[in-house]
């Protein structure tokens, strides 16, 4: 009939299903760098996760088989809302498209050993339900992302609450940085690094986590099963 397919709508607001990329920022918190025993870092320290590290409330974070220490790092999430090539810092905003919640859920035992032998760090951070994510918050609702504090709690007791004011790299910065080493698609997520606290989660713990009274979310620990 001479009609043009319509392309396959892609919103924003469930990026989790077509996003391809999650880029965290490691150690962007002085404080958590300290309780690591980590030198806070003069440029951004830069990992991956693939998308199938992604889990929605409703399913559980499982715990890898070759882990015995799963930890927590609650973190502000900002989705990529247009392309980013190397874009300069006072241009960045113009490409996030809104923010979510998530958690980095890292097998620290795994990456203590990584760390002490030189390894990366894709065993410990990237592993499938590794990157729990609340729902999308379109960047019109939160106009400073750098005012925002971010709790999580384990079975109702309270674990980490930081304030986003304390990040060592700005959101504007992170993203012009990263821009000019990874292109940023539509879609894409990044983790701005995590506050002090982070402490483990033994299977059937309750994690609970929000931004502000903007939003919260639940999950629970299993055992992966192989
Ligand atoms: O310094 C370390 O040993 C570990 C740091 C992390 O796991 C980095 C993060 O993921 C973070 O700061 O959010
Ligand atoms: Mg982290």
């Amino acid at each position: 009939l001479g009609l043009t397919p319509m392309a396959a709508a892609k919103p924003l607001s469930r990026f989790w299903e077509w996003g391809k990329t999650i880029v965290c920022v490691g150690r962007n918190y002085g404080e958590h760098a300290r309780e690591m025993g980590s030198a806070p870092p003069r440029q951004p320290l830069l990992f991956l996760k693939p998308a199938s590290a992604y889990v929605r409330q409703g399913s559980p974070v499982l715990r890898p088989y070759y882990c015995a220490t799963l930890h927590h790092e609650v973190e502000l999430g900002v989705v990529v809302g247009r392309r980013a090539r190397a874009v300069a810092p006072h241009a960045a905003m113009e490409h996030v498209g809104g923010y979510a919640l998530c958690v980095d859920v890292t097998a620290r035992d795994t990456q203590d050993e990584c760390k002490e032998k030189g390894l990366p760090w894709t065993l410990a951070k990237a592993f499938d339900t590794s990157c729990p994510v609340s729902d999308f918050v379109p960047k019109e609702r939160i106009p400073d992302p750098h005012k925002l504090k971010i709790w999580l709690k384990v079975n109702g007791e309270l674990r980490q609450e930081g304030d986003t004011s304390s990040m060592i790299f700005s959101i504007p910065y992170l993203i012009s940085y990263i821009s000019e080493i990874i292109t940023l698609e539509e879609g894409d997520l990044i983790l701005t690094g995590t506050p002090k606290g982070v402490g483990a989660l033994e299977v059937n713990d309750e994690i609970e986590a929000g931004i502000d009274d903007i939003l919260s979310m639940r999950f629970t620990v299993y055992k992966h099963q192989l």
